[in-house]
């Protein structure tokens, strides 16, 4: 194999100590040199190479920097004091900040500072990262943020400011921040006023509900700039061409959860930063031919519907609200009947639409796991983020220590689907039509054809029937129809991204 030339190697100072530091295959690594006589306890970043010895790809470098050096030196968030000999001899110094993974999906930026002889080598240094650093094409420079302050626990703007702008700002990334002043400002700016030239990607600092609306603001620009009619649920999506990110400051927060694997603002800036990337399921929801709303994590009817609608009331309780309706919920044991028909997701091209009419308690279509803290593994583990299908399952009617015993696995290692009354379907395409629909769409069919059905459910926007429907929760919102019409888009982004999601 041929080797390949180091870019740079030098013996530099690292907390008085000397080691040998070598920049090479997009690396830079650092290891104690046997002049510095002692050995050191085992350790490292990034996963430990060897005694003493430590690395971090350049993909994971944040920023370099010249570093002021006098007989104190700054480094590791403490205040070290550097000999006399070591001020004398290494005047010179540069920081690098790199992306630690901790335990658990958890990211932090840490510093090392290296000192250098003279200053000609730290610049050299310094100037060597940076290039490096310019060939990494996925990261983004300019950045539209959005701040939802009222989101979770009404700690946005303090989130952002803290965690978030500062780590922004040493990765020379440029920022554009709207503090949100009402629900579907960040939507509405997008889909008509924001200057997408200008950015790489969009920020949302909020929960599932504000992903939401910037989902909704790129999907419908960039349709209606392409004269894609979102209404006709057979239209093909127009990819976007923006990277969406979420620095998560909800109550759920059950989008970055399942695709960072943790909801942690500095985990998520770091990813953002490093232009880390992960395509997402995206699908549309129509009643009849009136598009509702696009989805990415759940669309439940039935209990997650009815939590929701209840907890809405409840807003001002933060993240607890759904404690406290998901509990009343489970005690009113609502169900409701109706029918489910859906596309399963088979290799043959013509798949058969397979129907279950049956009473539900809960009808849910996860298009990722939707794990959150809640639910570490989430309502549906093993769905996949972007191969253009949804986990459907369905709850029929059970006991309710049945269905304790089913929620009470999505927060254990126990399968929830193991369970006499629970089945799940990976689908393509779904439809619901709750029981007073069918039987007007019945009747209509027999007399007077599809057309009829249209009419009648559009002027009866929850299908007439508010004692026995439910509400849909679409990633969080209620949808205003019971009945609906499910498609499974696979990835409409040409470059989805991890925490820059989409
Ligand atoms: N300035 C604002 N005032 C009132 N509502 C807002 C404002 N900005 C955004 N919203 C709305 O607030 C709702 C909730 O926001 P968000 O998703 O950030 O938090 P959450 O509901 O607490 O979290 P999660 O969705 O993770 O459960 C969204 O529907 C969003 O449209
Ligand atoms: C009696 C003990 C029962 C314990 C059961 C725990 C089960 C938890 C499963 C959590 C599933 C979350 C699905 C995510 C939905 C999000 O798109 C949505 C928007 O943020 N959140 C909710 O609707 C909020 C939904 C909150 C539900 C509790
Ligand atoms: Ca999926």
């Amino acid at each position: 194999m041929e080797k390949q030339p180091k870019l740079l190697s030098s013996q530099l100072l690292l907390k008085n100590r000397l080691f040998e530091v070598t920049l090479q295959r997009a690396t830079l690594s650092w290891k104690d040199t046997p002049a510095a006589g002692r050995r050191r306890a085992s350790g490292g970043i990034n996963g430990t190479l060897k005694v003493g010895s430590y690395c971090v790809p350049v993909s994971e470098i944040i920023a370099v920097r010249e570093t002021e050096v006098d007989s104190r030196t700054k480094d590791d968030g403490r205040w070290q004091k550097m000999s006399q000999a070591s001020a004398g001899t290494h005047p010179f110094a540069f920081t690098v900040s790199y992306v630690d993974r901790g335990s658990r999906h958890r990211w932090r930026c840490s510093d090392v500072t290296f000192h250098c002889p003279d200053g000609a080598l730290c610049h050299q240094w310094v100037q060597t990262i940076k290039e490096q650093l310019l060939l990494l094409t996925n990261r983004p420079k300019h950045l539209l943020v959005y701040i939802n302050p009222f989101g979770g626990k009404q700690q946005g703007k303090r989130i952002y400011e803290q965690k978030v702008a500062p780590l922004f700002s040493r990765a020379s990334i440029s920022t554009d921040v709207i503090v949100t002043e009402r629900a579907n400002h960040a939507r509405d700016h997008l889909r008509t006023d924001a200057d997408l030239k200008k950015y790489d990607g969009v920020v949302c600092v909020g929960g599932d509900g504000m992903f939401s609306e910037v989902i909704h603001g790129l999907i419908s620009r960039t349709q209606r700039e392409a004269g894609v009619d979102e209404n006709c649920p057979e239209e093909k999506l127009v990819p976007c061409d923006l990277r969406i990110g979420i620095i998560p400051a909800g109550s759920t927060d059950c989008i970055c959860y399942a695709t960072v694997g943790v909801n942690d603002p500095i985990t998520s800036a770091l990813h953002i930063i490093v232009g880390d990337s992960q395509a997402l399921d995206v699908c549309s929801v129509h009643h009849n031919s009136t598009f509702l709303r696009y989805s990415v994590s759940l669309l439940g009817y039935g209990f997650y519907g009815d939590v929701l609608t209840d907890s809405e009331r409840k807003r001002w309780m933060g993240p607890a609200r759904y404690d406290i309706s998901g509990l009343k919920t489970f005690l009113t044991h609502n169900y409701y009947e109706g029918t489910v028909s859906f596309l399963p997701n088979l290799s043959c091209r013509y798949g058969r639409w397979q129907v279950i009419r049956s009473k539900f308690l809960a009808i849910n279509a996860a298009s990722m796991s939707c794990a959150c803290p809640r639910s570490p593994k989430g309502l549906s583990p093993a769905a996949h983020l972007a191969d253009g299908t949804a986990d459907l399952i369905l709850v029929r009617k059970c006991s309710r220590l049945d269905f304790l015993r089913h929620l009470l696995r999505h927060t254990s290692k126990d399968d929830q689907f193991d369970l006499a009354f629970v089945e799940v379907h990976r689908v393509r395409r779904f439809r619901f039509t709750p029981k007073h629909c069918e039987s007007d769409s019945e009747l209509d069919l027999k007399e007077s054809g599809k057309k009829l059905f249209s009419h009648i459910c559009r002027d009866h926007p929850a299908c007439g029937c508010a004692t026995v429907n439910s509400n849909w929760n679409c990633d969080g919102e209620i949808l205003q129809h019971a009945a609906i019409e499910v498609r499974y888009v696979t990835n409409p982004w040409a470059g989805a991204q991890i925490s820059w999601l989409l």
